[in-house]
C-alpha cells in the first residue's frame, strides 16, 4: 500500500488560471489556431481544427487526436509537415467518432486518411469507429497505433502511447509531404513506433482544470518511476536518485527494450519531453545527462533534443524517448515544417562533446563556485576566515532576501567570497593584500548587483589599507564609489545606508564605535522601503526586514576591522542576533 503523503502537498488548494466559462480544451483550441495565422482553420461542430495550406504533393491526410491535457500535442501539430487535422476530446478523455470522422473527412485526399492514434482504450474505440464510417463512405483510412510506453509494457491492454506519438507524428508529417501512399505511410509508421521506447517519471502530479487538490500523492524525496501522462500514479515508487543516476538505470531500461534495433541502427534520436512542470532548465540538464549516459553506453546519439510536447497538464515530470533511427527517418525529424509546435530538431555534428559544460566546470573555465574551488590558492588565516563566514551566513541571508527580495543575497556573496581564493595571495599576506583579493574575487568573476558593488567598496578600502590611511577614509571612498556606480542615497535600503553610517559616525578608525554603527545603518533599513535592486519591485512589502545586502556589509566591514586588530566582538554577537 502507498504509504501516507507527509509533503501535504495535496491539502492546499491548487490555483488555476482556467477560464470556468469555456471548455479548457476548445477554449485552447482557439488559442493555437490564432496562433497559427491562416495555416489552420477552427471548425466548431464538432471541434477540430485543419490545415488550410498542405502541401500539394500529399495524397494522404493524417489525422491525430485524444484528450486534452497533452498540448501542444496534437493541435499544436497541425499544419504544412505534420497532421492535417487534430481532434480534441475534453481533458483526459477521447474525443468521440463524429468528431474523428468529420474531421478526416474535411481533411481527407486522394489516396485517404492515416489515423494516428495512442493506444488508449477509448481512443482506439472512437477512432476504429471513425474509420468503419469513413469506410462506408467509401474512404481509405488506416492507422498507426502509438504503444511507446515502457513502463506498462506488462499490461494486458499493451503499452500505452505517450511522448514517443511527437515523434511519429513529426516523421509522418515529414514524410506525408512527398505523396507516399497509404500503405508507404502505415509501414513507415509502424516502424517508427517498433523502434521506440519511452519512459516516465514524476515528482509531483497534476492538477486538473476545477480541481483543488493534486491527482494523486508522491511523498517529498520520492519519484512515480513509469508514470502515463493522466490521472494515474505508476506501478512503482522509488527514493529519488541523483540525476546522473536515474538517467542512467532509464536510459539503460531503454536500450535494453531495443538493443536489437540499436544494434542495426544508423545511430539513437534522444527526446526528453517535458510533462509540464519543469522548469526548462531542468529539461536541459535532464537532455545533457541522458545524453551522456547514451554516449558512455557507447550509443551513437544523432539528434537530442528537449521540450514541452506531450505534456501531462502541470505535472513536474519528464520521459526520455529513445528511437533506434535510419537514415531515411533522420531527414523527417530534421525537416522544416510549418506548424505552431512540432519540435525543429537537427543533426548534431560527429564531434560533438556532450561533456563540454562538466569539462569547463572542472577546469575552472565556469563562474561563481565552481572556478573558486578549481583555482583555489593558498590563503591567509583572515581571508580563510572571511570566506567561511560569509558561506556560514549564506543560508541565513538568503532566507531575509527571500522575504525582502529574491533569494539569493546570501548565495551570491558566499560564492563571491569563495572566487576570492583564486586570487590570494598565499598564507602570510597583509590585510592590504587580502582586502585586493577580495576585491578582485568580488568584481571579476561575481555578477548579478551585490558581487560587483561590494567589490567596488571593497577596492577602496583596500587601496586606504595599501597606503596606510585609516580604513575608514576606506570606507568613506567605498560609499562614494557605490553611489556613483550604482545611483543609491541613503535611505534607499542598500549596503551604501551601512557604509554612510560608519563614514559619518565620526570614528577615526575601523574600530568597535564604527562597527556599531555600520550595523545601525544596516538595522535602520528594516523601516525602508526599497529605491534598488530586487527589492524594490516590492515595495512596502519588504518593511520590518533589515535589506539582507546591508547586513552582509555590516558583517564584511566587520571582519576587515578584525582583521585590522579591532575587538569588535560584541558587535559580531549583535549582528549574529540579526542574520540568523
Ligand atoms: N544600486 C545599488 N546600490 C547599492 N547597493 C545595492 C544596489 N542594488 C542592490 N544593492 C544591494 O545589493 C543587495 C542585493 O541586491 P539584488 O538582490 O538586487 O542583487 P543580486 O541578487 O546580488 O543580483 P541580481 O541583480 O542578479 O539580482 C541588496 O540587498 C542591496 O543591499
Amino acid at each position: 500500500m502507498r504509504a501516507p503523503a507527509h509533503n501535504n502537498h495535496r491539502r492546499f488548494p491548487v490555483p488555476a488560471f482556467y477560464s470556468e466559462s469555456a471548455s479548457p480544451s476548445f477554449y485552447a483550441l482557439t488559442a493555437i489556431a490564432a496562433a497559427a495565422g491562416d495555416s489552420i482553420a477552427l471548425s466548431r461542430d464538432p471541434y477540430f481544427v485543419s490545415a488550410t495550406k498542405p502541401a500539394p504533393e500529399r495524397t494522404v491526410a493524417l489525422v491525430s487526436g485524444g484528450g486534452a491535457g497533452h498540448e501542444p500535442m496534437h493541435a499544436g501539430f497541425v499544419g504544412r509537415g505534420g497532421l492535417d487535422a487534430a481532434v480534441p476530446g475534453e481533458v483526459f478523455t477521447s474525443p468521440h467518432s463524429r468528431q474523428i470522422f468529420e474531421a478526416s473527412r474535411a481533411v481527407a485526399k486522394s489516396g485517404g486518411v492515416l489515423h494516428i492514434v495512442k493506444n488508449y482504450t477509448g481512443d482506439c474505440i472512437n477512432f476504429n469507429i471513425a474509420a468503419e464510417r469513413l469506410a462506408a463512405e467509401g474512404i481509405e483510412c488506416a492507422q498507426v497505433l502509438v504503444d511507446d510506453d515502457l513502463g506498462t509494457d506488462a499490461g494486458a491492454v499493451g503499452r500505452r502511447g505517450i511522448a514517443g506519438t511527437t515523434l511519429v507524428e513529426k516523421v509522418l508529417g515529414a514524410a506525408a509531404d512527398s505523396g507516399p501512399s497509404l500503405a508507404e505511410l502505415k509501414e513507415l509508421g509502424d516502424a517508427v513506433v517498433a523502434a521506440t521506447r519511452s519512459l516516465s517519471v514524476a515528482r509531483r502530479a497534476h492538477t486538473s482544470p476545477g480541481a483543488d487538490q493534486l491527482a494523486f500523492d508522491v511523498n517529498a524525496g520520492e519519484l512515480e518511476y513509469g508514470v502515463g501522462i493522466h490521472g494515474e500514479s505508476a506501478k512503482e515508487t522509488i527514493e529519488q536518485p541523483t540525476l546522473e543516476e536515474l538517467t542512467q538505470r532509464m536510459v539503460s531500461e531503454l536500450r535494453e527494450a531495443l538493443a536489437e534495433k540499436l544494434e542495426t541502427s544508423a545511430g539513437a534520436l534522444l527526446f526528453v519531453n517535458g510533462l509540464g512542470g519543469l522548469a526548462p532548465l531542468e529539461l536541459l540538464h535532464i537532455q545533457a545527462a541522458a545524453h551522456e549516459a547514451l554516449v558512455d553506453a557507447g550509443v551513437n546519439v544523432r539528434i537530442a533534443f528537449s521540450g514541452n510536447y506531450t505534456t501531462a497538464l502541470d505535472m513536474a515530470g519528464f520521459s526520455l524517448t529513445l528511437t533506434a533511427l535510419n537514415e531515411e527517418w533522420v531527414e523527417y525529424v530534421c525537416a522544416p515544417h510549418d506548424t505552431v509546435a512540432l519540435p525543429s530538431p537537427r543533426l548534431l555534428p560527429d564531434d560533438f562533446d556532450v561533456r563540454a559544460g562538466r569539462k569547463a566546470e572542472n577546469a575552472g573555465e565556469g563562474n561563481g563556485e565552481h572556478e573558486a574551488s578549481a583555482g583555489a590558492k593558498q590563503a591567509s588565516e583572515w581571508l580563510n576566515r572571511f570566506v567561511e563566514t560569509l558561506a556560514h551566513s549564506r543560508a541565513a541571508l538568503d532566507e531575509i532576501d527571500q522575504k525582502a527580495g529574491d533569494g539569493d543575497v546570501g548565495t551570491n556573496l558566499a560564492n563571491a567570497a569563495k572566487a576570492t581564493l583564486a586570487h590570494a595571495s598565499g598564507a602570510d599576506a597583509d590585510l592590504a593584500s587580502d582586502l585586493n583579493s577580495i576585491a578582485e574575487g568580488f568584481l571579476n568573476d561575481t555578477g548579478g548587483s551585490s558581487g560587483p558593488l561590494f567589490g567596488l567598496a571593497f577596492q577602496e578600502i583596500a587601496a586606504a589599507a595599501k597606503s596606510g590611511t585609516s580604513l575608514v577614509e576606506g570606507v568613506k571612498e567605498a560609499r562614494a564609489a557605490v553611489t556613483r556606480v550604482g545611483g543609491a542615497e541613503p535611505g534607499d535600503r542598500t549596503i551604501v545606508d551601512v557604509l554612510e553610517a560608519v563614514a559619518s559616525s565620526g570614528a577615526e578608525d575601523l574600530d568597535a564605535a564604527a562597527i556599531a554603527a555600520g550595523i545601525d545603518g544596516a538595522e535602520s533599513t528594516k523601516d525602508m522601503s526599497s529605491g534598488r535592486g530586487r527589492s524594490s519591485y516590492l515595495g512596502d512589502r519588504v518593511l520590518g526586514t533589515p535589506d539582507p545586502g546591508a547586513l552582509g556589509m555590516a558583517l564584511a566591514l566587520a571582519l576587515i576591522a578584525e582583521g585590522a586588530g579591532a575587538n569588535v566582538e560584541a558587535e559580531r554577537e549583535r549582528l549574529a542576533a540579526l542574520i540568523s
